[in-house]
């Protein structure tokens, strides 16, 4: 049978997009998800993900990556789930929807996605990095050279060792450019190399900085290689909350596969 497809990106982080409202996606096949994410012979993507019905909320998230297991949250897929329930015409311009780490408000306006996130309220600092879950797991370490490093190289050796091992992390390095924007670049584990954005990993990262004391903003712009995203939260004793990840979702084409 064929699948009706659409494809996503959000400052570059691409996903294939499902609408399996009918619940006809069958969602034990590792190695077909695995195929539609392939770049060469399939349709091409960091990860892929389902539109569901939701009894209490407007529509249900589940996310996959690109290796073909579903995995924690995914912050630019987020994003671009609510631009695909407006063009389904599920939502309007406000939506509450369930994923992976629980329920999420966002608002949408033209190809603008605000996107809450889950309060974050433990960070743990280490001599060369921090280390904290805003949905996904994330090791952020700052760099003074960002474009001389090889992420894949580096990426690879932080996600595979110790502490982390075969569960993993995701891993960000971030050069400071001023008070209140950050150069980030990020291996994603599950794709297993660079992708051009993370938007659970440009999140980690305005907190880990404020948490650092690099800046004292709660409004912050973080280039990826795939374009900006901001980020804003309240900061609260040792915690964070009402944290809001802002950027663009766009719709890059249709298919059937
Ligand atoms: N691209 C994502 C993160 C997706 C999840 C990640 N690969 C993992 O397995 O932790 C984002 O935009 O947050």
């Amino acid at each position: 049978m064929k699948q009706t497809f659409y494809k996503y990106q959000g400052t570059g982080n691409d996903f294939v997009m499902i609408d399996n409202r009918h619940l006809t996606f069958d969602k034990n096949d590792t190695n077909y998800v695995k195929f539609l994410c392939n770049r060469r012979f399939g349709i091409g993507a960091d990860g892929l993900i389902l539109l569901e019905r939701h009894n209490d909320f407007d529509f249900k998230m589940v996310y996959y990556n690109a290796d073909g297991n579903e995995s924690s949250m995914c912050g630019n897929g987020g994003r671009c789930i609510v631009a695909f329930a407006k063009f389904l015409g599920i939502i309007e311009k406000t939506t509450t929807f369930e994923a992976i780490d629980g329920t999420h408000h966002a608002k949408i306006e033209a190809d603008h996605v605000q996107l809450q996130m889950q309060n974050v309220s433990t960070i743990e600092k280490f001599d060369s990095h921090v280390f904290l879950n805003t949905g996904s797991p994330h090791h952020v370490q700052m760099e003074s050279d960002l474009q001389a490093l090889n992420i894949k190289e580096s990426g690879s050796n932080i996600r595979y060792g110790s502490p982390y091992h075969q569960s993993g992390t995701n891993v960000n390095f971030v050069s400071k450019i001023s008070d209140d924007k950050f150069s980030v670049r990020t291996y994603e584990r599950g794709v297993e190399d660079e992708t051009l954005s993370c938007g659970t990993g440009v999140t980690a990262v305005a907190l880990a900085m404020n948490y650092l004391g690099e800046t004292d903003k709660n409004l912050i712009s973080l280039n990826t290689e795939g374009g900006e995203l901001k980020v804003t939260f309240k900061k609260k004793g040792g915690g964070y909350s009402d944290i809001w990840l802002i950027g663009p979702a766009i719709q890059v084409f249709k298919g059937t596969i």
